[in-house]
């Protein structure tokens, strides 16, 4: 029997409609793709958990939001309290790619210290208008790690929300040296969605 103390991470999915976060969220929540997927209707949440090193798992509650204009009030609300965020582009839509700037300002405004990573998805289509090189550059201006993911291929995926839990756990003074104290024995519930764990990418 392992000891082991289980933390709570709050992540958001945040950019335009389209660009591809509820089908993120269905690739790594449960390896499915779902295609022609329903807008998501203002805000939408998944649980996911990961064991981050042994003994140290974290329980994901995972934000997925609608990118149209009208639901940007309710989305602000939602910032509140997270830990971290994806900051999704398509790479097949350019205004999708300039409107980065203006979700992490957002974020930045509300959750300050939280870590952001940049998604470039749908990297399986032929068509892009974003090159590597110019999110690379955006990146790289804004301060966060970029990662080019496809959903329909499950491409990346794993490795764009890991890279987030790693950035956040590494965020949390002293976690490494913590002694873990014996919080709860945790079974994975069944009816949870994606209640497995599973080890994170180090
Ligand atoms: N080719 C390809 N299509 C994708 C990929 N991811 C999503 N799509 C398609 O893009 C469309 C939009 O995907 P969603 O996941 O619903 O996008 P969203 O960002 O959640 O949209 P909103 O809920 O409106 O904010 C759907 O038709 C998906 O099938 C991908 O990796 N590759």
């Amino acid at each position: 029997m392992t000891e082991t103390r289980i933390r709570q991470f709050k992540i958001i999915l945040l950019g335009d409609t389209c660009v591809g976060k509820t089908a993120l969220l269905n690739r790594y929540v449960d390896d499915s793709f779902i295609p022609d997927a329903d807008i998501t209707n203002g805000i939408d949440f998944r649980i996911r958990k990961v064991e981050i090193e042994p003994g140290v798992r974290v329980k994901l509650y995972i934000w997925d939001t609608c990118g149209v204009q009208r639901y940007r009030t309710i989305v602000s609300s939602y910032i509140r309290g997270i830990h971290g965020c994806l900051l999704v582009f398509d790479l097949s839509n350019c205004e999708s790619f300039k409107r980065i700037e203006h979700d992490l300002t957002l974020v930045s405004e509300i959750e300050p210290r939280a870590p952001c990573v940049l998604v470039g998805s749908k990297s399986d289509h032929k068509h892009r208008c974003v090159s590597r090189e110019e999110a690379e550059v955006l990146a790289k201006t804004l301060g966060v790690p970029y990662v080019e993911a496809s959903s329909l291929t499950g491409h990346n995926v794993k490795e764009a929300f890991e890279t987030l839990v790693q950035m956040i756990y590494r965020n949390i003074p002293n976690a490494k040296h913590e002694r873990f104290a014996v919080e709860s024995r945790f079974e994975p519930q069944k009816e949870e969605p994606g209640a497995s764990w599973s080890c994170l990418l180090m």
